[in-house]
């Protein structure tokens, strides 16, 4: 089996570019959400994104954005993908994809089965569902080191490809990994020093665990 592909999320300095593309991370996650303390404006999106281009895939993370939001961030950070980290419905996602001719991701909040169910309705709207943690109620939607019970989704056989989120970390991916045969794993927290400030052992030490679950 080929070893999960890996996203950093979050990323915000070009020293955390560097260390995910020198991990050999597939994705990196520029957080366009002002409340996140990774937030990047779409100028520093900019420089990031050029210093990125055909050497990893950019990947714009949204929360209930507008289209002139997106359309801004679009513009100045040339994305590869938007992940969508709101309550955008299937509708609201399809209608991304074919505006702006990218991949759409859609985060999925976890706590029940039930939330694993609402995979479907997006089946035909996005090109990947994210599973992350649900998070409490007036805190940030993402990116706060939460994790869920992966045997909800233990080898889950969706209609769509997938990946995996909430509270990765070097110590505890490859037991992710084992439970669900995820094929993607998403980190932010999990490879900082403090909330936003990425470090870069953490992104090698995570990168190379991944490598190591197989
Ligand atoms: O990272 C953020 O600050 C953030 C803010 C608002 C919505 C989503 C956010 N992050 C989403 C991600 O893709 C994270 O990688 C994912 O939630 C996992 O985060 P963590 O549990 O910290 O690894």
């Amino acid at each position: 089996m080929p070893s999960a592909g890996i996203k950093i999320c979050g990323i915000n300095t070009p020293d955390a570019l560097e260390a995910a593309i020198k991990s050999r991370a597939a994705h990196i996650g520029l957080v366009f959400f002002p409340r996140s303390p990774r937030a990047v404006t779409p100028a520093e999106a900019a420089q990031l994104s050029a210093r990125a281009e055909g050497r990893i895939s950019r990947v714009g993370l949204f929360v209930d954005a507008s289209d002139t939001a997106i359309g801004d961030a679009m513009g100045a950070a040339r994305l590869d993908a938007l992940q969508l980290h709101g309550e955008e419905t299937p509708e609201r996602a399809a209608q991304l994809r074919a505006r702006f001719g990218v991949s759409v991701w859609k985060a999925l909040p976890v706590a029940t089965a039930r939330d694993v169910e609402r995979a479907a309705a997006y089946a035909d709207a996005v090109d990947l569902i994210l599973f992350d943690a649900k998070t409490p109620k007036g805190a940030l939607p993402g990116g706060m080191g939460l994790s869920f019970d992966w045997s909800l989704i233990a080898h889950w056989k969706g209609p769509v490809a997938w990946g995996l989120a909430g509270g990765l970390d070097a110590a505890n991916v490859a037991e992710a990994i084992r439970m669900t045969g995820t094929p993607l794993v998403d980190t932010s927290s999990g490879v900082e020093s403090a909330p936003g400030v990425k470090d870069e052992s953490r992104i090698a030490a995570f990168c190379r665990a991944v490598r190591e679950a197989g």
